[in-house]
């Protein structure tokens, strides 16, 4: 029996996917198993010792402690465009309400008090709130990963010019971005001829404040920015500094700051990027489903620090092993498995970055179980070992 605690509110058709006869869903508990979120920030969170996998049913995974999960060996999966079409969709909307006074028109108009000169004072007020249109403009796209791909390629069909920039390209992404947009060499470059720029990358701390002083001086001047990646890429100060001098037109993001509320110029929506309730429930299934596998089997699909590995289940007993990616590990781990005489009967073992993960099928167990753990424990560099009969 696995123990999982939520910690947020997780589509039901998700949770489904952890059958009742092998999970229990307790979200008091200490000492999960599993742990299934959303935007929760897990930073100040203590990790029991016992749990083993934490899923983020959603995209970006910097309310997760990334690196002392991997320290324990615990994998963390995220929903890889599960989605990103409701991102796109409200990035289309946001385009349009940066540019024509969509906003502030409609609050003006509820604050006018209804009477006999309405309609006189709506078509003397209405010059206020003039704002151009997006067709035959160019958008900026930074980050061409789940999200940037469809918005460059809705933007195309709106009739925009679109120029994208993605270092990291991934051959997904390249499959699918359309070759109307013009790849950029820096992001500096794209700024200089966008008039809108959209940012669709991951929070880190290479990525933190990537819109500075210094990004804001290049960009052309006017522009529109719509952040629905993270408030953390744009340097709030810049920005504010950016809209004063006219740099940037209008900047529309889904992460509220006091620092930003009330501006003319920003418009801010409640982080509703992925609030649609097709995504929750794509996102809930992946995330579930991913955690589900790994407890059942082992199995890695969609994590952000283990490897890809997988075997389908066969029937066999299996041990998983996480360790450092360090030379001779597989020489040391068959050397536990002769000394035990048990025959191997699959082994997949792949890496990312400083970890790797081994799933190691077998034909049967030793009878001390326990000596046979504790000698793959013993291995210099093993982080974690699991056996699953
Ligand atoms: N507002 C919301 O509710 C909402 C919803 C989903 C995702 N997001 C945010 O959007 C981000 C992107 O989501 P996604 O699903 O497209 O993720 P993704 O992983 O599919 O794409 C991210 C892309 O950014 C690229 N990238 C990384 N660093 C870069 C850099 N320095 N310069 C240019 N490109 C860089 C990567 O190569 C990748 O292609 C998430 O990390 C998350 O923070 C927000
Ligand atoms: O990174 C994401 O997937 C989004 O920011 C969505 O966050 P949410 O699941 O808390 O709405």
């Amino acid at each position: 029996m696995f123990t999982i605690r939520t910690l947020n509110n997780i589509a039901s058709v998700g949770l489904a996917k952890l059958p009742k006869k092998h999970f229990t869903i307790d979200d008091t508990t200490a000492t999960p198993d599993g742990i299934i979120l959303r935007s929760f920030d897990m930073h100040n969170l203590e990790l029991n010792d016992n749990l083993l996998a934490v899923a983020r049913a959603g995209a970006g995974t910097n309310n997760v402690p990334i690196e002392k999960c991997s320290h324990m060996g615990i994998p963390v999966f995220n929903a890889p465009g599960g989605n990103a079409n409701a991102v796109k969709e409200l990035v289309l909307a946001s385009l349009f309400i940066s540019s024509r006074r969509i906003v502030a028109g409609s609050k003006w108009v509820q604050s006018i008090a209804a009477s006999e000169t309405l309609d006189k004072e709506i078509e003397a007020g209405k010059k206020n709130f003039v704002g151009p249109e997006i067709l035959g403009k160019t958008l900026g796209v930074i980050g061409l990963g789940a999200i940037g791909v469809l918005v460059a390629n809705a933007a195309l069909d709106l009739g925009m010019d679109v120029v994208g920039y993605d270092p990291f390209l991934s051959l997904e992404s390249a499959w699918h971005l359309s070759p109307s947009v013009e790849k950029a060499d820096s992001m500096e470059d794209v700024v200089a001829k966008s008039d809108y720029i959209t940012l669709h990358i991951p929070l880190s701390d290479k990525t933190r404040h990537t819109y500075n002083d210094d990004l804001f001086t290049k960009t052309k001047p006017g522009a529109r920015l719509l952040n629905f990646a993270r408030g953390g890429l744009v340097d709030t100060t810049a920005l504010l500094a950016a809209l004063e001098k006219g740099t940037i037109a209008r900047y529309v993001t889904d992460f509220p700051e006091k620092e930003i509320l009330g501006h003319e110029n920003i418009i801010v929506t409640p982080h509703l990027g992925a609030s649609t309730p097709e995504s929750e429930e794509n996102c809930a299934i992946m995330a579930a489903e991913a955690l589900r596998d790994y407890l059942y089997f082992g199995n890695v699909k969609n994590s952000v620090n283990f490897p890809n590995c997988t075997i389908p289940y066969n029937g066999k007993p299996r041990i998983a092993v996480s360790h450092r990616n360090k030379v001779n590990m597989i020489g040391q781990l068959a050397a536990v498995f002769t000394k035990y005489s048990i025959n191997i009967d699959k082994l997949v073992n792949n890496s990312k970055g400083e970890l790797a993960y081994n799933i190691i099928v077998c034909d049967s167990l030793p009878e001390n179980e326990d000596d046979f753990i504790r000698d793959l424990y013993a291995i210099s560099n093993v982080i974690k070992v699991r056996l699953l009969k």
